[in-house]
């Protein structure tokens, strides 16, 4: 695979900061700037690719939104298949899903289960991990389809929220391109 003509901290200085949003005391972390950049985005791709590929991975799922951009890039690159992991009510067929807490409330995925067969290596690949709260819950959908989730792939880690620690307690390996840690 060709090298990124990016650095991490090259691609770190696309990430645009917003504060205070959605509410005040969070600092953003908007990949928008970051994927408008032509270079920057092939690099993000080209860097989670060669992450993906080194996992030997036989597909990627990603979380909808931010992880559908990532995660179909990287799975196209690899030649790989994508698997969307749906916020709920959004697919046609009788779904998969679970429930998780969010910090205030509850949410849910969905997957379509047909996807999974028995016992395939998933790689999960999102935009950003935060309390890891969606990607534990999308790894133990995955796993309750019968998939094999070991490794799962952030542009962003925010360390300070204890969501790769949180990945790596249910035998999850992480990787991130990059991180805010107390900036
Ligand atoms: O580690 P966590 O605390 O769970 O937070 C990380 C998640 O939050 C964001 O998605 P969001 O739910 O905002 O949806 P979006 O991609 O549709 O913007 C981000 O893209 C991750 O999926
Ligand atoms: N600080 C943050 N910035 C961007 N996306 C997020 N998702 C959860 N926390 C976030």
């Amino acid at each position: 695979m060709t090298s990124p003509a990016l650095t991490p901290d090259q691609l770190k200085a696309l990430v645009r900061t917003v504060p205070d949003w959605p509410a005040r005391g969070v600092q953003f972390r908007d990949i928008t700037t970051l994927i408008a950049d032509g270079d920057g985005l092939a690099a993000t791709i080209a860097y989670l690719a060669d992450r993906v590929d080194a996992a030997d991975a036989q597909m990627v799922a990603g979380m909808e939104a931010r992880g559908f951009i990532f995660g179909a890039a990287v799975a196209a690159r690899l030649g790989l298949g994508f698997l969307p992991i749906r916020k709920p009510g959004k697919l046609p067929i009788e779904t998969l899903g679970i429930d998780y807490a969010l910090e205030y409330g509850a949410d849910r995925l969905e997957i379509d289960p047909g996807a999974v067969t028995d016992g395939m290596r998933i790689a999960l690949v999102d935009d950003l991990i935060a309390t890891g709260g969606t990607a534990c819950a999308s790894a133990a959908l995955l796993r309750k389809a019968g998939a094999m989730v070991e490794t799962a792939h952030f542009v962003i880690d925010l360390p300070d929220l204890g969501g790769a620690d949180r990945l790596r307690r249910d035998d999850i390996a992480v990787d991130a391109l990059m991180a805010f840690d107390g900036e």
